[in-house]
């Protein structure tokens, strides 16, 4: 058992308020950094984030502050569960008071617009010393919170890392794998949700069970022909953080990215469905980048190529599957039988 440590989360949203009371009730030492003081004192004084996790009550020993000197002064570990837009500007006010080695552990899942960085890629680059990590898996927050059993993986090169966040989330509820492949994993967990709104918005206009199964199926083959290009490991995506957030995120409407695309299903616009959701769904980004990126690369993806006319050029949904079904027919799984004509 290793000793009590001092742990920072940033971000008072959903996920951040979900990591920060597990730590908390594991008995560590945790603040929870967030920029709204009325909202950090609801959680000091009544225990419970009504913004983002109403009716669950958390560890008494959480405490919030807006001050991120207070939060970072002397502490081991520090998760980060801020949205891709604002990454690297938090990484960067956070810098002054972090140590030049520090534990850093990224929960988003989200590509920086632009320049392609995954948010391991971001802190490489604002932290060169920096011990980082990533932490990704079938985990939408309000089931954590309701203690439903739930795994993850803690992908790292530092094994000290890897053992610390182990160490400080593991409880009969939550279990922690560890893996090596920090890039798969982020990369697995950024993908998903992309599929997530195609999902909503098959959901939506009532398509079948075998439909759904198709889809997340092509989706997980079109997601690891991505992840091979860009130099991934494609067997991470058999994995918790691969096909497990996968099926979690395509299947249940606590999913953000897919009631995006269950708005959009029931004929919604994209800031209408963006709107109210009042957080982050950060397939709607992750669909750009990817587009951009594959057409670069000459990747061929021809979901990310259909949600993409669908989402943002107002497509026809109908024309779009139509187009999808009648394409030229290919192989299943691309590593037994090559796709012909590559
Ligand atoms: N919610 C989940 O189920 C879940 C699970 C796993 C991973 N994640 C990932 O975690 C990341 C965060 O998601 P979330 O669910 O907590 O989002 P959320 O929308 O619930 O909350 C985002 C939080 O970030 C804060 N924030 C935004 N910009 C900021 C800035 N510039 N400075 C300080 N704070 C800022 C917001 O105020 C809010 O508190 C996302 O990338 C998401 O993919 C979420
Ligand atoms: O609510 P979403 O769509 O951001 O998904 C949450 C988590 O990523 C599920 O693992």
């Amino acid at each position: 058992m290793s000793q009590i440590r001092k742990v920072a989360v940033l971000g008072g949203g959903s996920f951040g308020t979900v990591i920060a009371n597990m730590v908390a009730e594991n008995g560590s030492d945790v603040r929870l950094w967030l920029r709204d003081p009325v909202l950090a004192d609801e959680i000091n004084q009544q225990h419970e984030n009504t913004r983002y996790l109403p009716g669950y009550s958390l560890s008494r020993s959480l405490l919030a502050s807006t001050s991120l000197k207070d939060v970072l002064s002397d502490v081991d570990l520090v998760f980060i569960s801020i949205p891709s837009q604002s990454f690297r500007q938090v990484i960067q006010q956070a810098r002054p008071f972090l140590k030049v080695d520090q534990m850093l552990v990224s929960t988003t899942k989200g590509i920086e617009a632009h320049t392609f960085r995954l948010m391991s890629e971001i802190l490489r680059e604002e932290m060169p010393s920096a011990r980082i990590g990533v932490l990704s898996g079938p985990n939408l927050a309000k089931e954590v919170a309701a203690k439903q059993l739930t795994a993850t993986v803690i992908a790292s090169e530092c094994a000290e890392l890897r053992s610390e966040v182990q160490a400080r989330l593991h409880s009969s509820y939550f279990r922690v794998y560890a893996s090596s492949d920090t890039y798969g994993v982020e990369l697995g967990g950024t993908l998903k949700n992309i599929y997530a709104i195609a999902a909503g918005l098959s959901a939506a206009l009532g398509m079948g069970e075998n439909t759904k199964s198709m889809l997340m199926t092509r989706s997980l083959a079109e997601m690891s022909r991505f992840a091979v290009s860009m130099g991934a490991n494609p067997m991470t995506f058999i994995g918790l953080a691969g096909v497990g957030d996968l099926i979690v995120t395509c299947m249940s409407p606590l999913s953000r990215n897919y009631r995006v695309g269950y708005a959009l299903g029931e004929g919604k616009s994209l800031e209408e469905a963006v709107e109210a959701l009042g957080q982050v769904a950060e397939g709607v980004n992750t669909i750009k980048q990817v587009k951009e990126k594959a057409s670069e690369m000459q990747i061929y993806m021809p979901l990310v190529s259909g949600l993409y006319e669908v989402v943002f050029n107002k497509a026809p949904i109908a024309e779009v599957v139509k187009m999808l079904m009648m394409s030229e027919q290919s192989t299943d799984v691309e590593f037994v039988l090559p796709r012909e004509g590559l």
